[in-house]
């Protein structure tokens, strides 16, 4: 499965850009990271940083975006503020883990005005929601405790304590393990406010949520992807969404498959199929999920998420929700 990321577009944050390096960052990188008080706590950069190396780094960054092995990106101002580098973000990619290791640095003037967290947790929320993991590690010497608390404050989990050879300080060093799954770098989920009869599972409040199995004359299900900033973002679900007050699960369909996919389905197209119960922290999902094979207009992706039209043999290589594994079972051998 392609991450969805062919050419890299700039992560706007609130005041920055994360953009891929330049070869003409190279001399303003090399000054700020040969700064000792930088180069000292990153693993991977020797002291004094020789000014070629520069170049060579961002020749590699270039090709491992291409190679979507590793996105290593500037911290800029935005090119109406100036377009200063003012540090850099990057996560490698551990793609047999489903993983990611999270590094930044922020260069020595501009310490103090939280540009790591803002850089850092938005790779992260994307990586999460973008490319094909479900982890991202990060670590931090033992004594920089300025560091641990830009991790902890993006959502970053303390995971024990390890070894790592520091190029610039020529050997081993102690260093604090962090790491975030895709639930600690979401936003916190509010539980849906129950109606006044509601059920209440095990004292959680019972969503409901239509959902559909879109298929296409070669017998493909459309997924679509949660994109960030969403509760399981980056995870593949079937198209659908909450049903509200006063919607039957077909109307609360037919009105997220226009908004979501600009398509027009009739209530008579949509055949009950399955049906999801799970447990999560917050609420209780009961998903109906019905399957349609006719509508009206051209599936598009309103909303900016990806979409794949998946063969029912493939569908178990997309990572979805818990709640619809038993779906996924279901629908494979149903087509
Ligand atoms: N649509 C859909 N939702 C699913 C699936 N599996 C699963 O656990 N869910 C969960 C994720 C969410 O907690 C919930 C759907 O809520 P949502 O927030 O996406 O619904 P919505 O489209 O109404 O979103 P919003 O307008 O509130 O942002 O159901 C699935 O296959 N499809």
């Amino acid at each position: 499965m392609p991450d969805s990321t062919p050419a890299f577009a700039p992560l706007a944050t609130e005041r920055f850009v994360l953009r891929p390096l330049r070869a003409e960052d190279a001399a303003e990188l090399h000054r700020l990271v040969n700064d000792w008080e930088v180069a000292k706590t990153l693993a991977r950069v020797p002291f004094p940083y020789p000014r070629q190396l520069a170049d060579e780094w961002i020749a590699s960054t270039l090709e491992q975006i291409a190679e979507g092995t590793a996105y290593h990106l500037a911290i800029a101002q935005p090119e109406a503020e100036g377009g200063a580098m003012l540090g850099c973000v990057g996560l490698t990619i551990e793609r047999e883990e489903r993983s990611a290791e999270l590094g930044y640095w922020v260069a020595r003037r501009h310490w103090g005005q939280g540009i790591a967290p803002e850089a850092a947790g938005r790779l992260a929320r994307w990586a999460i929601a973008n490319l094909n993991i479900d982890r991202i590690t990060a670590s931090a010497l033992t004594d920089n405790a300025r560091s641990a608390a830009v991790l902890r404050r993006i959502g970053f989990r303390d995971a024990g304590k390890g070894q790592r050879d520091f190029l610039s300080r020529g050997g081993g060093m102690p260093v604090l393990l962090f790491e975030a799954g895709r639930a600690d770098l979401a936003p916190p989920v509010a539980p849906p406010a129950p109606a006044p009869e509601a059920a209440l599972a095990g004292g959680k409040p019972i969503l409901l949520v239509a959902a559909v199995g879109l298929i296409d004359p070669d017998n493909r299900v459309l997924l679509a992807r949660r994109p960030e900033g969403k509760p399981l973002a980056g995870l593949w679900e079937f198209p659908g969404g909450k049903v509200r007050a006063g919607e039957t699960p077909e109307v609360a369909l037919i009105r997220e498959l226009k908004e979501e996919l600009g398509i027009d389905v009739t209530e008579a197209c949509l055949a009950p199929f399955a049906f999801a119960s799970h447990g999560y922290e917050a609420f209780h999902l009961l998903m109906p999920l019905f399957l349609c094979r006719r509508w009206q207009g051209q599936v598009t992706a309103l909303e900016g998420q990806a979409l794949a039209w998946v063969r029912p043999q493939r569908l178990a290589d997309y990572a979805m929700p818990p709640a619809d594994v038993p779906l996924v079972a279901l629908l494979r051998d149903f087509l």
